[in-house]
């Protein structure tokens, strides 16, 4: 780094192998020093600075989204990027646009959805950029509920062609990524109907506009469907609306990996379960997990240094003030999150390879893991955006005042990365799917079916109800097995609660509704479960580097302890900890407090951020904010004159007004 670092002193403090810890973040040193590569080779290309993005036009902006993608599909093709190092570069580009659904969401749906014919068709055509897709799955009536879809797909056997038609307003595609302005294709859900008979909603791929001149195919009207939340953030991207009317496409642009149509348009079922086709989702909600911890770190970055840089109060003798880091409340609110980017980055881990062994045991028609996949995927999505929306804007809150400048970065990150509470299933509609799966689980332990996986605990369900925490000591906090076994008698009390609720209603789906508030807590508790016991796994590999296990031990906990003293309610009224236990949990906490705070600010530079993908005056790596501040004021279109426009026809009139009316 060049200059001079004013967050010297603070990395100096430093008890652990900062570099060993960077290794254990990406994932790997493959990882590392891939994705190391690609930011530095994004951060020092002038075609993909971000500086003054937020200030752009609506068309301006797009259209430089389309530069940098176009510029970034260039610099792949020149280099030779694979596949993998393509990803990072497009991270690192840090702009949302139509490639995310191409490469996120389209090719996933064709890969896992598509015969093996349908693959080798489609798959170059798109790995090529040959045809640009996207994922047109909701209406504007209908998002969360997919089998409530309208539009529709009519098999024809005299062409042999589906007829895709919108039949109502609400039947209209309505926030599909790309699909405003850029894509050539789309994967469109819509309700199969041969033979006069519906047989639920399947993906199809259908040709939107032409490829040479980029009309749309006629019979379909497409558009964008305007400005979204905050400036520039997710504006970059062209979420579109679609209608069809009678649009005809071969019978083999039904994906047909779930159900074929013959062409006597009979139906044929494969082995596949139909949730398959919901496959993509699952896909998709995984890599959000992962982009969760992304996310959040570089809020916590940016809040964490500017946190050292920051100094408040605390001189009696004219010397320094108070760093505000060093404020037990700071701290308290800081810390957890520096944590929570930690413990979702190693679930985000462990949930890639449940993907990875769900998809392999997919392809040898092994089905049996398919609902906790799905239950898994859904519930820490859900988690983890949630908490992750909310720290951005604690850690807004954290650098006060210059917190709410754009220049912090902050704004811009929370308004980009706010929808994930949304898009991919909406977060309390995943956490219902959680609850179903948890009640399913539970009313099936008395039939001797086993719970396996991340519902194993439930198997131990009487010892967990009578279990009695022995914490008598702070330190005993500090003990995997008693934090772990709290976690678990949490959630096995809750979910036992909410079944034994349940089992009063005549009709389990009124039950079901009327207690869907205490249902979603149940499955708050298990996701939490999940995330506190993938960090304890963790903890008990083999981590190379000085002091990093130890490190790791402090957040592991402090991310526990934080949310047992959060959802104290829960621990004490299901009666798995004693008031006297929770006040101990609460001096440990305090005390973990102090050992993080002389790391926090390596531990944040082991995320390895540019300042380029960190976009923040506040965060930057040296700690040079003031002057840094001071100098991007000027820039603001406002400071290009001295007297601003509306000057003459305003102010003076105004000012003149009150003159001649003070003179009467
Ligand atoms: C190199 C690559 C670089 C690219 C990087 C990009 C990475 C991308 C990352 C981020 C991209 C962000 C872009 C965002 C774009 C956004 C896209 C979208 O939003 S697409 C639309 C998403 N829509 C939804 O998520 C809708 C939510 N609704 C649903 O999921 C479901 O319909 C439902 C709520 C689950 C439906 O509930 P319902 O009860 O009606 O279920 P049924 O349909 O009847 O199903 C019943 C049984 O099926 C089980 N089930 C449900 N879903 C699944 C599933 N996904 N998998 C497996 N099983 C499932 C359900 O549990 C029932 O089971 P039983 O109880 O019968 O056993
Ligand atoms: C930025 C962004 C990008 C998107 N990109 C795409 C895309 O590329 N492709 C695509 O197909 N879609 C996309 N979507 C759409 C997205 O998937 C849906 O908005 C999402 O699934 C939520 O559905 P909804 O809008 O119908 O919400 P609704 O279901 O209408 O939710 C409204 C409220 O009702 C509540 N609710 C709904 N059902 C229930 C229930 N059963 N029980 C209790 N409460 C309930 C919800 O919790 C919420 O509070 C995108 C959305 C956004 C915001």
């Amino acid at each position: 780094m060049k200059g001079v670092d004013h967050l010297a002193h603070e990395r100096n403090k430093t008890e652990f192998d900062v570099d060993a810890m960077k290794i254990v973040w990406a994932g790997s040193r493959h990882a590392f020093e891939l994705s190391d590569r690609m930011a530095r080779l994004v951060a020092s290309d002038p075609a993909f600075q971000k500086d003054g993005r937020i200030r752009l036009g609506r068309k301006e902006l797009f259209k430089n989204t389309l530069r940098k993608a176009a510029h970034a599909w260039k610099r792949i093709l020149e280099l030779h990027l694979t596949e993998e190092e393509a990803g990072w570069l497009r991270n690192f580009v840090d702009e949302p646009s139509f490639t995310d659904l191409h490469w996120g969401m389209f090719v996933p749906a064709i890969k896992g959805q598509g015969t093996d014919e349908q693959q080798q068709k489609w798959l170059p055509l798109a790995y090529k950029m040959q045809i640009i897709g996207s994922y047109a799955q909701t209406e504007l009536g209908h998002g969360s509920n997919v089998q409530g879809l309208e539009t529709t797909a009519t098999f024809d056997p005299e062409t042999d062609e589906f007829v895709i038609h919108s039949p109502t307003l609400t039947s209209s595609k309505w926030w599909p990524g790309g699909l405003g302005k850029v894509s050539t294709h789309a994967i469109v859900y819509a309700r199969l109907i041969t033979n006069g008979q519906e047989h639920g909603v399947h993906g199809f791929i259908v040709q939107l506009r032409s490829l040479d001149d980029h009309m749309p195919i006629p019979g379909i009207t497409i558009g964008d469907i305007g400005m979204k939340f905050g400036n520039g953030a997710y504006n970059t991207m062209d979420n579109g609306v679609l209608t069809f009317d009678h649009i005809r496409i071969p019978r083999n642009q039904m994906l047909m990996r779930v159900l074929q149509v013959t062409r006597e348009g009979k139906c044929v079922k494969s082995n596949v379960p139909r949730q398959l086709i919901y496959g993509t989702m699952v896909f998709v909600r995984q890599t959000i997990v992962a982009d969760a911890s992304t996310a959040l770190a570089r809020a916590v970055c940016i809040a964490t240094r500017y946190s050292a840089v920051r100094r408040q109060f605390g001189s009696q003798d004219g010397g320094m003030e108070t760093q505000v880091i060093d404020y037990k409340t700071q701290q308290s609110r800081l810390f957890p999150l520096l944590a929570s980017a930690y413990a979702f980055r190693f679930v985000g881990e462990w949930l890639k390879w449940l993907y990875t062994d769900v998809t392999q045991r997919l392809q040898a028609n092994d089905f049996s893991i398919l609902p906790e996949a799905h239950a898994c995927t859904a519930g820490l999505k859900s988690l983890t955006t949630t908490a992750t929306a909310d720290a951005i804007e604690e850690c807004r809150k954290l650098c006060g005042g210059h917190g709410y400048l754009c220049a912090s970065g902050l704004p811009e990150l929370f308004a980009v990365y706010v929808p994930a509470c949304t898009y991919e299933g909406d977060n309390v509609v995943l956490l219902l799917q959680v609850a179903r799966f948890l009640m399913k689980t539970v009313s099936q332990l008395g039939s001797g079916k086993k719970p396996v996986g991340t519902t194993a605990y439930l198997g131990r369900v009487q010892d967990l109800l009578q279990c009695c925490c022995d914490v008598q000591t702070a330190e005993d906090w500090l003990k995997p097995s008693v934090v772990l076994e709290a976690f678990e008698a949490r959630s096995a009390r809750m979910c036992v609660a909410r079944a034994q609720n349940l089992s009063k209603f005549e009709n389990p789906e009124d039950g079901f509704a009327e207690l869907s508030a205490d249902l979603v807590e149940a499955s708050v508790a298990h996701c939490q479960l999940i995330v506190v016991s993938k960090f304890i796994d963790k903890l008990q590999q083999d981590i190379p580097g000085k002091g990093v296990n130890r490190q790791l031990q402090n957040l592991c906990y402090i991310y526990a302890l934080n949310l047992l003293h959060k959802y104290l309610g829960d621990f004490l009224s299901t009666g798995c900890i004693t008031p006297k236990q929770a006040s101990l949990a609460n001096d440990q906490l305090r005390s973990l407090y102090s050992q993080i705070r002389p790391n926090a600010i390596a531990l944040v530079d082991a995320f390895n951020y540019t300042d380029h993908y960190l976009g923040s005056v506040l965060g930057r790596y040296d700690g040079n904010v003031y002057p840094k501040l001071y100098e991007e004021a000027w820039k603001d279109p406002l400071n290009d004159s001295v007297v601003p426009d509306g000057y003459h026809e305003y102010i003076h009139p105004m000012l003149k007004q009150q003159l001649r009316n003070a003179r009467l």
